[in-house]
């Protein structure tokens, strides 16, 4: 029997995990979960298909899981076993009208992803999602539906949740997006999918581009050079089969982990390296990580390999401009990695962390100082100074999935016990955290 170094504490109606420092080096492989945003679009694009497609290794989060019960709700079969999730396309034109609002949850990608393909629709949607989805800006997607010639509403003019959508009869546009936000570029080229002539998104830095990626592998053509993607309107996608990788975002929380708990050594199979999502294996290596890339291949259209992580001595880097949207996601659990390098490490011109799931310059920071890090929140980012050793504390995660790993890991280095709060939010993301971390432990 492996030492027990978590355990759960029930307090009211929240799920508290409490950490204590890892007795030893972490050790052993662990199967990536498959990849969030890869899973959201092959349900999407499954469904908007001719034909029936299968997805495997999707991820059974509940993000992507809410994507699912969308699509259902507009008319779209789906089948779920544990091996492959089974799509009946509904062609271009055949979403019904929902009976229901569509609930989207903690899903940011699923409402503005879905959003792009309703601004197609004639008929009439509502979508909402809890809490936190109901504080995050829509207009940076709105905006461009509308511009398309799509009746959306919404709070604050189309800004927040709920929001209502007809759409219909779009008309094809260049647009030039203030953020690289995969989110809003995915949103404006599936709209272009329904629009007269052709539609090109143009962004400041390149964000992930797994809808470019997969819309090709279901028989569209998208153009792309430099900042630019095109689509031309009208194209219809055929049914295929999707292999989804494992999520490099859900990987970064093993990295850190064999980075920072002292002599691990942690195998991550079949993980998805797409270079607008790599920039976390980047950032470590010049941070001193000993991170290696072992059969580098390509699976389903994205390039994937092994990952081998050892622990070693740690320097503070900066983590800037092109970068961020490369690593935004793990821009928290990169945060404690700074705590334990030698120096002081500068994240700027990542002012997006403000809106996700929380503002996550100031969840980060916060939370980290209570266990004794030393971090400052900037405008658009966070400067951190370490070494500095890691103190028990009860932290928050604010329903935030990437929070919450974020200090569970922190746990595994700090003197005394971390207790994280309202742990089931990383079921969003990475439902096994907890098992796979404790199949690390010696
Ligand atoms: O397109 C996607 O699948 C995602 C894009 C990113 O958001 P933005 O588009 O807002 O940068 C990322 O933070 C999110 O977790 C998933
Ligand atoms: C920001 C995230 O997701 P989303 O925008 O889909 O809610 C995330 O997973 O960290």
């Amino acid at each position: 029997m492996k030492p027990t170094t978590l355990h759960n504490i029930q307090g009211g109606n929240e799920m508290i995990k409490v950490i204590q420092k890892a007795k030893g080096p972490l050790k052993g492989t662990v199967k990536i979960p498959g990849d969030k945003s890869i899973s959201h679009r092959a349900v999407l694009f499954a469904s908007i298909a001719e034909g029936t497609s299968t997805i495997h290794g999707f991820l059974r989060g509940q993000d992507c899981l809410s994507t699912i019960s969308c699509m259902r709700e507009l008319g779209v079969e789906i089948t779920e076993t544990d091996d492959v999730i089974t799509v009946e396309g509904k062609g271009s034109s055949g979403l019904a009208e929902p009976d229901k609002l569509l609930d989207v949850g903690n899903s940011g990608t699923t409402i503005r992803l879905l959003s792009g393909i309703l601004a197609g629709q004639e008929f009439y949607n509502v979508l909402a999602g809890d809490d936190s989805i109901a504080k995050r800006p829509m207009r940076r997607v709105t905006g461009p539906l509308k511009m398309m010639n799509a009746s959306i509403d919404g709070r604050d003019f189309g800004n927040y949740t709920p929001l209502t959508i007809r759409g219909g009869n779009l008309q094809g546009i260049h647009y030039f997006s203030p953020v690289a936000s995969a989110q809003v570029k995915s949103a404006v080229l599936l709209a272009g999918l329904y629009a007269n002539g052709q539609t090109t998104v143009t962004e400041p830095f390149l964000s992930r581009d797994h809808t470019e990626r997969m819309l090709r592998t279901f028989g569209v053509e998208v153009e792309t050079e430099d900042l630019s993607a095109t689509i031309r309107g009208g194209q219809k996608l055929q049914a295929t089969k999707v292999e989804v990788p494992g999520d490099i975002s859900s990987a970064a929380f093993m990295l850190v982990a064999g980075a920072i708990v002292p002599e691990s050594e942690i195998k991550l199979d079949v993980v998805g390296i797409n270079p607008t999502r790599a920039g976390i294996i980047d950032v470590m290596k010049r941070a001193g990580a000993d991170v290696t890339l072992e059969n580098e291949r390509m699976l389903g259209g994205e390039p994937v390999a092994d990952i081998r992580i050892k622990a070693s001595s740690l320097k503070a880097v900066e983590i800037a401009g092109a970068d961020i949207p490369r690593l935004i996601d793990e821009i928290p659990v990169l945060a404690l990695l700074a705590t334990q390098a030698e120096g002081t490490t500068v994240i700027k011109d990542a002012a997006e962390l403000k809106v996700k799931e929380t503002n996550r310059i100031d969840t980060v920071v916060n939370q980290l100082n209570k266990l004794g890090a030393s971090c400052e929140a900037t405008e658009d980012g966070m400067i951190i100074h370490g070494p500095t050793p890691l103190k028990g504390a009860e932290v928050e995660s604010f329903h935030d999935h990437r929070i919450g790993m974020t200090m569970a890991l922190a746990g595994l280095i700090s003197e005394g016990e971390v207790k994280v709060k309202d742990t089931e939010a990383i079921a969003v993301s990475y439902p096994d955290f907890f098992e796979d971390l404790k199949g690390l432990l010696n």
